[in-house]
């Protein structure tokens, strides 16, 4: 029978583990169990819920962390995201210190999500870049600026070489640099910049407003030429982002934004894990890439669980790869850790590591490419940076971290 199996660390005063978990199994399916005549229980023995296993896993504030895996029959909730997590961690999200690490679908109840629609290699087709990572940049300061600015910063950006540009999270609409301008016009910039050096970029605008509006403002999106949509999920809702990634008439990649996760993932007693969200479950949903906060950056994610979101997004499957996106404070000194962490299959993001290079977003760009080569070609960055005056610069400003083979 299809079910969806919720592992769980929770912290227990005693060591009752497994009176716990099936106080959860009963809880969350049938509601009780012994004290049913056997003819009931026949009859909801398809419901009921099963504990896997428990395990006390450590010591915690005085009791016990433990880990607990509890199976849910397919058969009582709807195949969509929202009826699962009710389901697996509905009123149990608010009961005390017990957080969902982990979510295992059966292969039948995974095909039944879109998974993303272009995954690693058409978007590597899109961009024609194969054997490297890619590298992103992000606009920043764009906030109470025109669109000639704007347009002055898209040249840059895409002048240093960068793969990706993306919208900055909190570039919403507004009457300065409207969600239609930026794609018809940041388009016409991007164009240019392919005629001149033949590098083509692609340019993932922010799809923002309320959410029964989204549909169509994507589908003009795609009308008007846009190349991807930033999209901030967790402000919405995964489902949300399903919705758009299940609607042919958008068809177009989707690049999920971690914003708003830190209220659900930072707590090592409640929510849910980093890896869950970013990878398993923006993976399921449709996201062509998940961004999430580096294990080194500016807000580090826990290095386990980074690795944990790469796997999870890459992970053979019936559902396209994702991009795995670490993100937050990201400098060109950073590539060798996150190629030896990441490997090719990933995109190296940043703003203020572009925007904050001496020679500007041009200089940052080519900084980043110069850095991805080198770690590439096994080549470290000192060594490399004696042909790249804009590398050199970079690891002047902020430091090299190279991997010691
Ligand atoms: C985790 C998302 C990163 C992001 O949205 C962003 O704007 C990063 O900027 P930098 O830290 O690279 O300047
Ligand atoms: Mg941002």
């Amino acid at each position: 029978m299809s079910e969806v199996i919720a592992i769980y660390h929770s912290i227990l005063k005693n060591g009752k583990i497994e009176e716990q978990a099936e106080k959860i199994a009963l809880g969350l399916t049938v509601g009780s169990w012994t004290d049913l005549p056997l003819l009931e229980r026949e009859q909801l023995k398809q419901h009921k819920g099963r504990v896997v296993y428990t395990e006390i896993i450590g010591e915690e504030e005085g009791g016990y962390k433990a880990e607990m895996a509890i199976a849910y029959p397919s058969a009582n909730f709807s195949h969509d995201i929202p009826a699962i997590l009710t389901t697996v961690f509905g009123k149990l999200s608010l009961d005390g210190k017990i957080k969902l690490i982990d979510l295992k679908l059966s292969e039948a109840l995974t095909k039944v999500f879109p998974g993303p629609r272009f995954g690693i290699e058409e978007i590597r087709t899109k961009i024609n870049v194969h054997n490297r990572p890619l590298v992103m940049s992000i606009f920043k300061g764009v906030i109470g600026r025109d669109m000639s600015y704007l347009k002055n910063q898209l040249k840059s950006q895409a002048l240093g070489g960068v793969d990706l540009i993306k919208d900055d999270e909190i570039l919403f609409e507004n009457k300065l640099t409207p969600f239609e301008n930026r794609i018809s016009e940041g388009k016409k910039v991007l164009d240019d910049v392919y005629e001149q050096t033949g590098k083509r970029t692609l340019y993932a605008v922010n799809l923002s407003g309320k959410t029964f509006e989204l549909k169509d403002k994507a589908k003009r999106a795609k009308e008007l030429g846009a190349d991807a949509l930033l999209f901030n999920v967790y402000s919405y809702g995964l489902d949300v982002l399903q919705s758009l990634r299940e609607d042919e008439e958008i068809g177009l990649p989707i690049m999920a934004h971690p914003a708003f996760s830190g209220a659900m993932t930072s707590s090592p007693f409640y929510g849910v894990s980093a890896s869950l969200l970013f990878g398993k479950l923006n993976r399921l949903v449709g996201a062509d890439f998940s961004l999430f906060p580096s294990p080194y950056g500016s807000v580090a994610l826990d290095h386990h669980e980074a690795i944990k979101t790469h796997e999870y997004l890459t992970a053979t499957s019936s559902l396209k790869k994702g991009w795995s996106v670490p993100s937050a404070g990201i400098h060109p000194g950073l590539v060798p850790l996150i190629y030896h962490d990441f490997g090719k299959d990933t995109i190296i993001n940043a703003g203020g590591g572009v925007h904050g290079h001496p020679n500007g977003a041009v200089g940052g760009g080519k900084a980043f490419r110069a850095a991805i080569d080198a770690a590439v070609s096994g080549v470290t960055l000192q060594e490399a940076s004696k042909t790249s005056q804009d590398l050199k610069e970079a690891i002047e400003l902020w430091g090299a971290k190279e991997v010691v083979k």
